[in-house]
């Protein structure tokens, strides 16, 4: 056999690679979820909180969603991970989320970040710019977003242009590479065990621990028409988090959302029954499936 005839055998059907260790990890933690329903708390946006816990649900896990820190902070007692999405603000949020993310780091509860719309109002961004100090275990968020928020933390040089932007991305997952690496090292570096991760979601999902890139083609572009997918694939991936380490729970989170969405454009007449059909195919897609996909780390 060539070798050309090999890589085109494996990668496509029943991938045999330096991967293998990863795969396993991330089959085990589908399977883990499955088995032992992980709570994944949630202080997220009030326009797809609904999907969120939903697809936490569908994940096999279990939902709560808080906001005053009290209640944040009792329920991450009892919570494997812990989700904090910045979609809508309230007044009271400037105070409490830097709180909230001061004492979850100070009780090392382990947290996932999905910095919407970084850059704009100045709100957001003292709130986005208070984390620097207390950072999650792992940022999940679109392209415009990573590179929003490594220039708003200095992480990145002047070539790197911040700019606003709204809750779309605007720029590839190409552009968010280094800015994702950068972020990655950064939260590594204050992170428990040095373990930590960024997703960067759109056409091609690209997942990265600071060292190695990960990018993950498929998917569907319906995902983009339906509010959500992006808060929903954080959620996720905090329930994952509850049971598998950063880099691992962040591909297992974006692999399951490529292959469900696959499963759902398959059946879907537009973009209602493709967010049910998704919901059930989040539940349906098997350990094996997702740990089975393309992984391209050239
Ligand atoms: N063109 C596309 N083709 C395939 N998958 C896509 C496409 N665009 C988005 N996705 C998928 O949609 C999900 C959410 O990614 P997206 O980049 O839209 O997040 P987002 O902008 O934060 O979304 P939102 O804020 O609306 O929740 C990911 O699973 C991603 O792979
Ligand atoms: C549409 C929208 N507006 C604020 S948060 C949100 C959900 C997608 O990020
Ligand atoms: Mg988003």
């Amino acid at each position: 056999m060539s070798d050309d005839s090999h890589v085109h055998c494996c990668a496509t059907t029943h991938p045999s690679d330096d991967l293998e260790p990863l795969r396993e990890a991330i089959a085990q933690a589908v399977r883990d979820v499955k088995e032992k329903t992980p709570l994944a708390q949630s202080f997220t946006n009030f326009v797809t909180i609904n999907l969120v816990a939903n697809a936490q649900l569908a994940a096999g896990g279990t939902a709560a969603m808080s906001f005053l820190p009290d209640d944040v902070i009792e329920t991450a007692k009892i919570a494997g991970a812990n989700y904090i999405n910045v979609g809508t603000l309230l007044p009271f949020y400037k105070d409490a989320l830097p709180a909230i993310a001061q004492r979850l780091n100070y009780l090392g509860k382990l947290w996932v970040l999905d910095p919407v719309a970084a850059g704009i109002g100045k709100t957001r961004t003292a709130i986005l710019q208070s984390f620097k100090a207390a950072p999650p275990t792992v940022i999940r968020a679109n392209a415009s977003e990573v590179i929003a928020l490594a220039n708003m933390w200095g992480l990145l040089d002047a070539d790197n242009a911040s700019r606003p932007v709204g809750v779309e991305s605007v720029d590839e997952v190409d552009a968010a590479v280094e800015p994702a690496k950068q972020l990655a090292q950064f939260l590594a570096a204050s992170a428990p065990n040095q373990q930590a991760a960024v997703a960067v979601s759109g056409k091609v999902d690209l997942v990265t621990d600071g060292e190695h890139v990960y990018r993950l083609p498929g998917g569907s572009a319906l995902m983009a028409k339906i509010t959500g997918a992006g808060c929903s694939l954080g959620g996720v991936t905090a329930t994952y988090l509850a049971v598998a380490e950063p880099l691992v729970a962040a591909l297992a989170a974006s692999l399951l959302y490529d292959r469900a969405a696959e499963v759902a454009e398959a059946e879907a007449k537009g973009p209602g029954s493709f967010q049910v059909a998704f919901l059930d195919a989040l539940w349906n897609v098997t350990a094996e499936q997702v740990a089975g996909s393309d992984i391209v780390t050239q």
